[in-house]
């Protein structure tokens, strides 16, 4: 079996002298489309700000095709930052940009493309989100569904092997974020890209999650990792159980299960 794509070893995670969880251990495989999941507050978003190195671990490591991430020289680290694609809550657009200038931004930064060769890129990256013609537009005149699109095609305009996404559909009705789901399997598939995302949203979860961990606010530790939808079934944890087979409707606002 190839090496896994992303690895946690033994990670704990800390504000100050806060333990938030300890003794994450698990694997992300090349291809996945891998969800963090959890009660509010368990420690989702806290951890994926460990996994794009914005926090460093209070003990442990995170391994990239077995590389360490927070062993790894700022040089290194920049390297493994550049395959990487990032989608935020928000969606992060910036307002005074078109979306053109949006997702040309990481071109101009990071490649050497003449502005005719970012424009054809572009283009690409707009029609791979059923944007095409959108070039013009700036986000406050497209629907929030658009807006996250728009956000997707920036993430993948250098390529990423992996893409970061923190509650994708967050805001978006059941129709924009069911399309969100189907994008991100088209462009899993087409680019083989390994996806990590946190969500709350059952339904994107069992449409496209191949694999899965649960963090535990309670103990503080992960309680389970392996397919949600035999998680759901088959999990020895109740509270996994639990929170898998809440209704689907009450997703969007579901606090932690007690
Ligand atoms: N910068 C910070 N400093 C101190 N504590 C923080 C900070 N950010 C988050 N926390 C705390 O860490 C815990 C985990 O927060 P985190 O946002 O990672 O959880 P989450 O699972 O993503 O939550 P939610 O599902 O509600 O978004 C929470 O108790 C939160 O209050």
């Amino acid at each position: 079996m190839s090496e896994p794509h992303i690895s946690v070893r033994n990670l704990t995670m800390a504000y100050g002298s806060r333990v938030i969880q300890s003794n994450l251990e698990f694997d992300i495989n090349r291809g996945d489309i891998f969800v963090i999941m959890g009660g509010s507050g368990c420690g989702k978003s806290t951890l994926l700000k460990h996994m794009l190195g914005l926090l460093s671990p209070a003990a442990g490591d995170i391994l990239y095709d077995g590389q360490s991430f927070f062993a790894a020289s700022e040089e290194q680290q920049d390297a493994m930052r550049r395959r990487w694609g990032i989608t935020y809550q928000s969606g992060g657009l910036f307002s005074a940009m078109t979306l053109a200038e949006n997702v040309g931004l990481p071109l101009q930064l990071y490649t050497p493309y003449s502005a005719a060769d970012r424009a054809d890129i572009i283009a690409y990256k707009l029609a791979l989100v059923g944007l095409a013609g959108y070039q013009n537009y700036y986000p406050s005149e497209i629907s929030g569904g658009m807006r996250k699109r728009a956000a997707l095609a920036r993430a993948i305009a250098l390529d990423p092997e992996i893409l970061f996404f923190d509650e994708p559909s967050a805001g978006l009705d059941p129709i924009s974020s069911s399309l969100l789901d189907e994008l991100i399997v088209q462009l899993q598939s087409s680019t083989g890209a390994t996806v990590v995302m946190v969500t709350h949203e059952l339904p994107s979860i069992f449409a496209i999650a191949t694999n899965s961990v649960y963090l535990d606010a309670t103990s503080k530790t992960m309680i389970a990792y392996g397919d949600p939808k035999i998680l759901r079934d088959h999990s020895d944890q109740p509270v996994v159980r639990q929170f898998l087979a809440r209704e689907a409707s009450s997703s969007a606002t579901a606090e932690e299960p007690s």
